[in-house]
């Protein structure tokens, strides 16, 4: 069953939120969609929840229009904000929102999925701020949906809960769930998503893998000590960019490594310290969405 954008436009008075955007997602896929603040994303997943209608264009949802109820009861959401039964303890949103489906995964299941075992039977209102997100994450699962939409999951999570969330939608995945999540941690989305599309000013920019993406744009980065000058370091094969510090430690960005190296070795040139990695994926989403997007965040491993 198929999940369309057809040429979609989303405008709020003079503000174009989508533009002409067309993607479709694919069974089983964990796509990631990435892009700045106000790129679009939220007001792609308000449609697909069948919050809004498109201003022009069409958007399916597992093949039927997302504002029918028996289709929203196959979606699951977890939204970047979500107003939780505060009153009510763990055990019980769960089991209420268990209720609302027609085939729910059992309530320990989806507390187990979530990690929320431990604290079963607390307030809604006395959780953590990344324990509210689990629970958020348990509601959105709980109904066993098809299409499972993510927006910003992990914001506020530990290491160990972001651990097991991704283990968690690693295994929903696994069962032919189709999952679309947003994400402004890079690292995570190269690690999980089988796709990845970039976004900004309501447009798509890249629709790709993340090996892709990463191999498109950027090439790699190659670093060592030698005492070539910087005009013998930009003449060396593929070389965009060139940076020295003080202790001699040339750091290339290149297109082309392999013939970059088989250069500086044809040279005779003595060099140490070599180091060749490809580019990331948020070297890739930056030379797409550009520097001046201080959004990308990479956490520290
Ligand atoms: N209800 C609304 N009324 C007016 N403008 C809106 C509304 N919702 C979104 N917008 C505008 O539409 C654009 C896209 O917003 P959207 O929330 O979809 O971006 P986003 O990619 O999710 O951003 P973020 O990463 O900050 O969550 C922004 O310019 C935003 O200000």
């Amino acid at each position: 069953m198929i999940t369309t954008f057809e040429q979609v436009s989303k405008t709020y008075g003079h503000v174009t939120a989508l533009s002409d955007f067309n993607l479709t997602l694919r069974t089983g896929e964990l796509t990631a969609l990435l892009g700045p603040n106000g790129a679009g994303k939220s007001t792609a997943i308000g449609l697909l929840l069948g919050l809004s209608a498109p201003s022009a264009g069409q958007v399916r949802v597992l093949g039927a229009d997302p504002r029918r109820n028996d289709v929203r009861a196959r979606i699951g959401a977890m939204p970047q904000e979500s107003a939780l039964p505060a009153g009510l303890t763990v055990r019980e949103a769960v089991t209420l929102f268990a209720s609302f489906y027609p085939a729910p995964l059992g309530v320990d299941e989806a507390l187990a999925l979530a990690d929320l075992g431990p604290v079963a039977g607390r307030r809604a209102a006395q959780l953590s701020g990344g324990q509210k997100r689990r629970l958020a994450f348990a509601l959105a699962v709980v109904g066993d949906p098809e299409l499972l939409l993510i927006d910003e999951p992990t914001t506020g999570m530990d290491a160990q809960s972001r651990a097991a969330f991704w283990e968690a939608v690693t295994g929903l995945r696994a069962r032919g769930r189709t999952i679309l999540l947003t994400t402004h941690y890079l690292e995570e989305a190269e690690r999980t998503a089988d796709r990845v599309v970039v976004m900004n000013g309501g447009r798509i920019l890249a629709d790709d893998t993340p090996q892709g993406l990463r191999s498109g744009v950027g090439g790699a980065r190659v670093s060592f000590v030698s005492d070539l000058v910087q005009a013998e370091l930009e003449r060396l094969p593929g070389v965009s960019a060139v940076q020295v510090d003080a202790a001699g430690r040339a750091d290339l960005r290149t297109s082309v490594p392999e013939a970059l190296l088989a250069a500086l070795i044809g040279s005779g040139t003595t060099f140490s310290d070599l180091e060749v990695r490809r580019a990331t994926l948020e070297e890739a989403y930056l030379q797409l969405t550009g520097p001046q997007d201080m959004t990308a965040v990479t956490r520290s491993a």
